[in-house]
């Protein structure tokens, strides 16, 4: 059962705002949806945005400045929020990098976090379903593209499942999160000390893991004036691994850009139109 928030008109399609009981979190979630104009005629492809930490699923559809390049190409863009909310788990909001808006798009294996804290499960399977049967959208042509923990959570989900996301793109993703104390924090605390268990949601080990899951490339965006550059992201990491495993990566460094939404919008209309190539061929 889908109940809408809030639904807006927004360059000739339906920005909208929706709540549901997930299955999987076993809690109330929110997520946005844009329908794009052609949606009204045909069912379109879908891209999910998966943000950053203490990111809501409102973050993106009211700062990226998405919409107007989505309506362009007829891409149906859904955003979740980025961890389950209000689950009861002692300090669960106390720190802004673990817990509340840190979900980091990983099954938790550890309690308490493993009861609600299933983000990937969520995304990939239950909010996936749910955009199918509730909006015009087609299941054939699914994108996936996000921004630093989310950027990880793209990057992961779509290395991890192939077959399900077509396109993968991100902007100043944690490119390692093993080799990162926000990843460090995050796996230790969601999935425990066992450290195989961390590689299996680390972009830049799945990447020599597999083989050429993206032969039409991979887009990454970093700005050089980002404060986590060195020490939180590694996009270099990625580039290496990508590499060693000959996956195509288009890794794009820009002077004087940092971490926020600003960068992110500059460089919007290139990521909207990579995934509309990559889901029309
Ligand atoms: N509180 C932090 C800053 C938090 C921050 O920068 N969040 C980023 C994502 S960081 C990695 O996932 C973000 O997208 N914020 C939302 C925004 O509107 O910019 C600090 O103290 O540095």
């Amino acid at each position: 059962m889908l109940e809408c928030i809030s639904e807006h008109a927004c360059f000739g399609g339906v920005q909208g705002f929706y709540r549901h009981a997930s299955t999987e979190i076993g809690l109330p979630m929110r997520f946005a949806v844009y329908q794009p104009p052609q949606a009204k005629e045909r069912k379109v492809p879908v891209l999910f945005f998966l943000a950053g930490l203490t990111c809501t699923e409102e973050t993106f559809m009211i700062k990226s400045g998405a919409q107007r390049y989505a309506a362009h190409h007829g891409l149906m863009l859904v955003a979740p929020d980025t961890s389950p909310r209000d689950t009861g788990i002692p300090g669960e909001a106390d720190s802004w990098d673990i817990g509340t808006g840190a979900g980091f798009y990983v099954d938790a294996m550890q309690s308490p976090w493993s009861a609600h804290f299933r983000m990937e499960s969520y995304v990939v399977h239950e909010l996936r379903a749910l955009i199918l049967q509730s909006f015009p959208a087609r299941s054939d042509r699914l994108g996936i593209f996000g921004h630093s923990m989310g950027g990880h959570g793209a990057l992961v989900l779509a290395l991890r499942n192939p077959e399900i996301y077509a396109s993968v793109s991100a902007f100043a993703p944690i490119a390692s999160p093993v080799n990162c104390p926000w990843g460090q924090k995050a796996f230790s605390t969601y999935l425990g000390a066992d450290e195989a268990s961390w590689r299996q949601y680390d972009a830049s080990e799945l990447i020599k893991q597999s083989i050429i899951p993206y032969p039409q490339g991979i887009l990454v965006d970093q700005g050089l004036s980002d404060k986590f550059l060195e020490e939180q992201l590694r996009p270099h990491d990625l580039e290496s691994a990508c590499q060693t495993a000959q996956q195509p990566l288009t890794l794009r460094r820009h002077a004087g850009y940092d971490h926020s939404y600003y960068f992110i919008s500059t460089f919007m209309e290139d990521h909207i139109a990579f995934h509309h190539q990559n889901l029309n061929k």
